[in-house]
């Protein structure tokens, strides 16, 4: 038996989730937020109550010794010696990581060349990792990538039409993310199906705050739907998903922004919130919707209409569909997101059962029973992923 941390480091806060492994029962889990900003602040859950504390943190360092320091003061564990492993999600690996991978001091250089092509994500992704090797330096860590699922895409799928040169010299491709997730529920897909997962073609729809879609076929990502970056693909949050790229130069010109201040709006300002003008919320859009707002409805329209397309594009993509599922915060909770998706697919052999669709909780086919596809919500469990690999990787009993 052993203790394992899962990390989720962004660039102000950090998520974490301490698991007893080989069993994968969560002991506590919690979240480090607003840290380096005014009023940072610790949340940890103890036996389901969460509790709060405001400590002053400068930097991630800080904010580990924090977390451990709390780990220890509501004896969930009664040492820091007691974790015996750390994992720690990455998001970006390049083509250089196509599996989970033990963290030396040479892969730490590497993850370092592989940053500048996740500015946003690894940078934060690092500061994690060291916070961590310099207070458990003698605790195997081990990195979790979002882009190693979908290493096996092929060439065809990945290469953009650009010259090719771009490709060799500076790593112009499609990358993929949320990889994790994806390998988990669709593992657990076949699971559930009881079907050995080389006999089948899913459709992976990972809808949270940030969202991809991903071809699986015979356990392996085929295709998905973000690319050099985590902001192509469908319609997010806060995030445009594909455009036509000759629209920055234009909304530089018009706007008067920079090349990076256009990237950032369609980041940031971009997606439900963009067009709504409302929010990045799901459920606050859905409500201004039902309560008349025609822009709300309009940013669920396109919203909706983007995944849906994707849905038709990897069936083909795969010669065929065997199974969709639904997962992360949207994906999981929204019974009218998953039904617009799957609205007039009847002619692919898919067809959801309204009545199963809208009482959905946890684990549950929500297809009808004339349906040839099987459609699931599977809520994602990317911790204990990290955690498996941290085991396997750091070779812990
Ligand atoms: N009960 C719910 N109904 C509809 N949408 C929900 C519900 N709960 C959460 N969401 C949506 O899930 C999104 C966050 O998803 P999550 O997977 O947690 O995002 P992140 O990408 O930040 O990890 C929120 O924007 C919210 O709109
Ligand atoms: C890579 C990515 O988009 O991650 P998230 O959904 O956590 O923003
Ligand atoms: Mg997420």
């Amino acid at each position: 038996m052993s203790t394992i941390i899962a990390i989720n480091a962004g660039s102000s806060s950090l998520k974490f989730q301490l698991l007893q492994m080989p069993e994968e029962t969560i002991i506590t889990k919690g979240v480090v937020e607003r840290i380096g900003l005014e009023t940072p602040f610790i949340t940890v859950e103890v036996e389901g109550e969460k509790k709060t504390e405001y400590p002053s943190l400068q930097n991630h360092e800080e904010a580990v010794k924090a977390l451990l320091n709390s780990l220890t003061k509501y004896d969930v564990i009664t040492d820091v010696n007691d974790i015996e492993g750390v994992g720690h999600r990455v998001v970006h690996g390049g083509e250089t990581f196509s599996d989970s991978v033990l963290i030396t001091d040479q892969v730490l250089n590497e993850l370092e060349n592989v940053s500048e092509l996740a500015p946003l994500h690894n940078p934060a992704n690092i500061v994690g990792i060291k916070a961590f090797r310099d207070i458990l330096p003698d605790v195997p860590s081990v990195a979790v990538f979002d882009t190693a699922f979908h290493q096996s895409i092929p060439k065809e799928k990945y290469l953009y039409g650009v010259p090719y040169e771009y490709y060799e010299k500076y790593g112009v491709r499609k990358y993929g993310f949320h990889g994790t997730s994806h390998k988990y529920v669709s593992q657990r897909m076949a699971e559930l199906m009881d079907r050995p997962q080389n006999d089948l073609k899913i459709i992976s729809c990972h809808i949270g705050n940030g969202a991809s879609i991903t071809a699986v076929d015979h356990g392996i990502s085929v295709d998905t739907s973000m690319g050099f970056t985590p902001l192509a693909g469908v319609m997010m949050g806060t995030r445009s998903g594909n455009i036509d790229p000759a629209l920055i130069p234009y909304l530089m010109e018009k706007t008067g922004q920079t090349a990076a201040e256009v990237i950032d709006t369609l980041n940031k300002k971009s997606g439900l919130l963009g067009v709504s003008g409302a929010s990045s919320d799901l459920r606050d859009v859905v409500q201004q919707a039902e309560e008349g707002s025609e822009r709300a409805q309009t940013a669920l329209d396109v919203y909706l209409t983007r995944m849906h397309k994707y849905i038709g594009t990897y069936a083909a993509s795969m010669d065929g569909v065997d199974a969709v599922i639904f997962t992360a915060g949207v994906g999981e909770n929204s019974a009218l997101v998953r039904e617009k998706v799957m609205e007039g697919l009847e002619f692919m052999g898919i067809q959801i059962n309204k009545e199963k669709n809208g009482q959905a909780s946890g684990e549950t086919f929500i297809q009808s029973d004339s349906s040839r596809v099987a459609v699931a919500v599977v809520p994602t469990d990317e911790e204990v992923m990290i955690a498996r690999d941290t085991v396997r990787l750091g070779q812990i009993q």
